[in-house]
């Protein structure tokens, strides 16, 4: 049996977790977080057992730590005080490497082996609850191992296997460089035009809702944990900013372009885009937007629930999850539909709005 301890099961550790579980289920899983989260996870056996802290750390054979990066780095460091097991492998999901490799030197120079680790998988929302066994499917999963150990990382591998990812060994220099170009930079890009958005319609705020597919896909992302993404950014701002600064290079180039009615540098710049764009694809993991959300109100009567999902069935409109948030007698109570895409979600909404009412489209 394989004792595994998850540090954080939101939606990166409780998927990891679901995984885990699918492929093995004889792995007894601990999970470390707040009480709330703990109670869901054991009520939903994605865990076996709670745990306070890093107190379940001495009996692990793996110590997934899936917490914003600012408190991996603080795990890491409380890590190297504690006896852990002789075969330990300790690995984070840390969505930045340099910061977390540093934090990890004290455990190393132990002889601890620690394998610096990245699902480039995701999405905006957060929590147990948004979790999932297929999040990572086809996705890449970066490794930064903290010293040259093959035989680790292969049981590594071996332990997530489940995950169905796409290994790729990289070094925290060359993932920091990455990410921050391809994660960090967009997700800045989109909150700062949600801000400006928000700024240029003070007088104005109903202009917001008629944002339509452009709006909304280039901001998804704006949706994001605020704490994560200062952890991030405070873990690579080097990086960011000199990013940053490229970026805003770039914008003032087809800024002047417009000034100047420069159709063929106008042109050139959406034609260069469409091209690199065009050829990423849009369906691949790690690219997903994620999660659809759809509220409904239903009404107190026997069989309403299934009359939803009869609909969705005969129509062949896949749902990833079903949610009941209130249920009050006599009064209607919420129920959350999720879609793996916009396309399933608004087939749901065209085929169930003459019969239930719509409260909410997140
Ligand atoms: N969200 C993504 O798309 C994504 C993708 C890849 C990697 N990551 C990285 O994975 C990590 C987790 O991200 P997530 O999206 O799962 O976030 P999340 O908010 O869904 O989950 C984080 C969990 O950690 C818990 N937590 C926070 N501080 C804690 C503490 N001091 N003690 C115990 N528990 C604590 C929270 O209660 C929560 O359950 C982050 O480091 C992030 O950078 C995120
Ligand atoms: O799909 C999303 O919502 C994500 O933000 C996922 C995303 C990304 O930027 O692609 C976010 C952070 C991670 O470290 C890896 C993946």
């Amino acid at each position: 049996m394989t004792t595994i301890l998850i540090r954080g099961l939101g939606l990166i550790g409780s998927s990891l977790a679901r995984a885990i579980r699918l492929q093995d289920a004889t792995a007894h899983i601990i999970g470390s977080d707040t009480d709330d989260t703990l109670t869901y996870a054991l009520a939903q056996h994605i865990i076996d057992e709670k745990s306070v802290g890093l107190t379940a750390a001495s009996r692990a054979d793996i110590i997934i730590l899936a917490t914003p990066v600012s408190v991996i780095k603080t795990d890491l460091a409380a890590l190297a005080m504690i006896q852990l097991n002789e075969n330990v492998v300790v690995t984070d999901v840390g969505s930045t490497k340099r910061a977390v490799l540093e934090a990890a030197q004290p455990l190393l120079a132990k002889g601890v082996t620690f394998i610096g680790g990245h699902p480039m998988a995701g999405s905006h929302k957060s929590g147990v609850r948004a979790g999932r066994p297929d999040l990572f499917e086809n996705a890449f999963y970066l490794l930064v191992p903290g010293r040259n150990d093959d035989e680790s990382v292969k049981r590594m591998q071996t332990l997530l296997r489940a995950t169905h990812v796409k290994w790729l060994v990289v070094d925290a220099d060359e993932h920091d460089r990455m990410v921050g170009q391809l994660s960090h930079v967009p997700h800045v890009i989109a909150a700062a035009l949600v801000n400006e958005t928000n700024v240029q319609f003070a007088d104005s705020p109903m202009a917001l809702r008629l944002a339509a597919g452009g709006f909304k896909s280039i901001t998804r992302i704006a949706s994001s944990d605020p704490d994560m993404w200062t952890a991030i950014m405070t873990t690579n701002g080097d990086v960011i900013t000199q990013q940053l600064d490229a970026y805003q290079h770039n914008l003032a180039t087809i800024e002047t372009a417009i000034v100047n009615k420069d159709v063929d540098t106008i042109r050139t710049f959406f034609a260069n885009a469409k091209e690199t764009r065009d050829a990423l694809g849009s369906e691949q993991a790690g690219n997903l937007p994620g999660f659809f959300d759809l509220f409904l109100n239903i009404p107190d009567r026997v069989g309403a629930l299934a009359d939803v999902t009869r609909i969705l069935s005969e129509h062949g409109v896949n749902l990833v999850n079903i949610h009941i948030l209130e249920v009050r007698e006599e009064i209607d109570g919420v129920l959350q539909l999720t879609f793996a895409t916009e396309t399933a979600r608004q087939m749901a909404i065209e085929l169930l709005q003459g019969s239930f009412e719509i409260v909410r489209r997140s």
